[in-house]
């Protein structure tokens, strides 16, 4: 019952209806959700900028931040109110008895206040000006600045890192992010001078002299003279000169080095660069014509090689997609057969690819089941971990936050599993804990296959081992995404953008277990909002009357191929 193109308008219009149906099947939980709702609040872990969730929590903690300073500078500003009072008191007095001369001490009243201010008085100023004012309010606005939660250096360049990987992934230009134009929306926020070289400075050790050099020139636009821009400009220059080495760009470089050298004349270091400069480049060093150097790579022709983090950046971008002819075969429709259940709510099912299988399931969760589960992850989330050479690690390939769940823990898993099972006709008794992601600004995840490689196994890096390998994964969109953090399948073309309520679903094996390459993806980068997903990975094992397994390679995909493999 697969009904032709235009899949998503079709199923849209029909959405809502169908989960007021699913819902009325749940009143009674759904009250009892308004009530936990009001029982629980959002708390979580460290590393801000890999989840929204904690950068609103410490955008919170600013505030308190800023209470604490007004206390520390109402406190210390009374002080010198008090101080000032005294001085001019003081004065006063003075002048007085200058004005009587030494008649003035004639009065023992005099000769008493002098000894008073003296003693008393002024041990009182020198009290207060010893005093430490504010501590209180410094102790506490350390304290907090001192939470685990609160962004540290790594943090920072964490944030740099988002925005070059939203930079080069959706190939953005530097001039607009310094506007806070994101892909075309404004967010009104500007870049000064000192935060371009910030961001130039990460992208060239991070080896984007390209980046590097766009940011080189917008912090060059942006300084504003005085003392800021003495500091900053021979820093650009300096940065300029590397950039454009590693382009192997030496136009205008001859020039950039006579400004560095006028600017900083005792600078050895520069003289030294200079003249190797000249020495290694001879003739070719005084190139001056100016063609401007791109932002990014020109996007590379069919069948040119791509390396494997270009082709997932080009798919997120939607510069790879399939052609019209490559999608006529694609269907959508209702899928009633898994589950004499689905005669009431039949699954909506638009397939995305055939072999290996990819199928997009819309309206699969619901908003009460999404609120339980928003409570469950509460306080769970950590830095989400990848493995790399045999270890579980902490990478910037996977920035985002997340927690594993058991089934057991709430009915509403159960449920969801249940669900799961008529979207995929697979066993989901073996399947993995349910794992919950939230990913923040630039929160991304690379490209990936879920499968085990046999050196993950080997390395004890995987969970039940016996249960097999993941035979298939199906993703759950928690929730939409204002822009960007769309599912990325480079070979296949597509680019699923996240849709609440919807699901992912894709075969990770070929049918006779060896796992499927084809199946790379990764999550694009957040440009704005925050992404929640749910996974979902199904084991092997016990499936094999669910998917009959081949006895033959079938990754291999031709004769010679198999023949080879003997
Ligand atoms: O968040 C996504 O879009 C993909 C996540 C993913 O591939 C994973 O968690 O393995
Ligand atoms: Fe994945």
């Amino acid at each position: 019952m697969f009904c032709g193109v235009k899949c998503r308008d079709q199923l849209e219009s029909k959405s809502s209806g169908e989960r007021i149906s699913y819902k009325m099947m749940f009143p009674v939980f759904s009250v009892l959700l308004l009530v936990i709702n009001q029982l629980f609040c959002f708390v979580s872990g460290a590393e801000f900028f890999s989840s929204i969730h904690e950068m609103t929590k410490v955008f919170g903690y600013e505030q308190k931040l800023l209470l604490h300073m007004q206390k520390f500078l109402g406190d210390n500003q009374e002080k010198l109110d008090f101080l000032k009072a005294r001085l001019r008191e003081f004065e006063n007095e003075r002048n007085e008895a200058r004005e009587w001369g030494p008649a003035y001490f004639d009065s023992p009243i005099n000769k008493y206040l002098l000894n008073k201010r003296l003693t008393v008085d002024w041990q009182r100023v020198e009290n207060l000006m010893d005093a430490s004012t504010g501590e209180k309010s410094l102790k506490r606005l350390r304290k907090l600045r001192n939470l685990k939660i609160m962004p540290n250096k790594k943090e920072l360049e964490g944030a740099i890192d988002g925005v070059l990987r939203l930079q080069y992934v959706y190939r953005l230009e530097a001039k607009d992010l310094a506007r806070g134009i994101l892909d075309g929306v404004n967010y009104g926020n500007q870049l000064n001078s000192e935060l371009c070289v910030d961001i130039a400075r990460l992208a060239l050790r991070d080896q984007h002299p390209r980046l590097a050099h766009s940011w080189l020139i917008e912090a060059n636009g942006r300084l504003t003279g005085g003392e800021k821009e003495k500091e900053l400009r021979p820093q650009i220059l300096a940065l300029l000169v590397q950039a454009k080495a590693e382009l192997e760009d030496f136009r205008g470089l001859n020039d950039t080095y006579q400004e560095l050298l006028k600017i900083q004349p005792a600078s050895e270091q520069h003289a030294k660069n200079y003249e190797s400069f000249l020495e290694s480049l001879g003739e070719k060093a005084l190139l001056n014509d100016s063609k401007p150097i791109l932002e990014h790579a020109p996007i590379p022709e069919e069948g040119e090689t791509v390396g494997e983090f270009q082709g997932y950046s080009l798919t997120c971008s939607g510069h790879w997609q399939l052609t019209p002819k490559e999608q006529r075969n694609l269907r959508c429709g209702y899928v009633t057969e898994t589950h004499p259940f689905l005669w009431i709510a039949p699954l909506k099912a638009e397939e995305l690819f055939h072999d290996p299988l990819l199928v997009l399931y819309h309206d699969v969760i619901y908003q009460s089941e999404i609120d339980v589960i928003r409570k469950l992850t509460n306080n769970r989330l950590s830095r989400a971990r990848v493995t790399s050479h045999n270890e579980s690690v902490v990478s910037n390939v996977r920035t985002s936050q997340f927690t594993f769940i058991p089934v057991t823990e709430h009915k509403v898993l159960a449920t969801i599993d249940q669900r799961v099972a008529d979207m995929t006709n697979m066993n989901m008794k073996y399947a993995e804990d349910h794992q919950f992601a939230n990913y923040g600004i630039g929160g991304h995840y690379g490209q990936h296959m879920d499968w085990f490689s046999q050196t993950s196994v080997d390395a004890g890096l995987v969970s039940s081992p016996e249960m097999g390998n993941r035979i298939a994964t199906v993703l759950f969109y928690l929730s939409d995404v204002a822009q960007g953090g769309g599912t990325a399948f480079p070979q296949l073309r597509q680019h699923l953008k996240p849709k609440k309520y919807a699901a992912a679903f894709w075969h990770n094996l070929h049918a006779s277990g060896v796992g499927d390459v084809r199946t790379q993806h990764g999550a694009c980068p957040i440009i704005a909002g925050s992404k929640w997903v749910q996974n979902r990975w199904i084991r092997e094992i016990d499936q094999s009357d669910r998917r009959p397994c081949e006895l033959w390679d079938d990754s291999l995909a031709t004769y010679a191929q198999l023949l080879e493999a003997k």
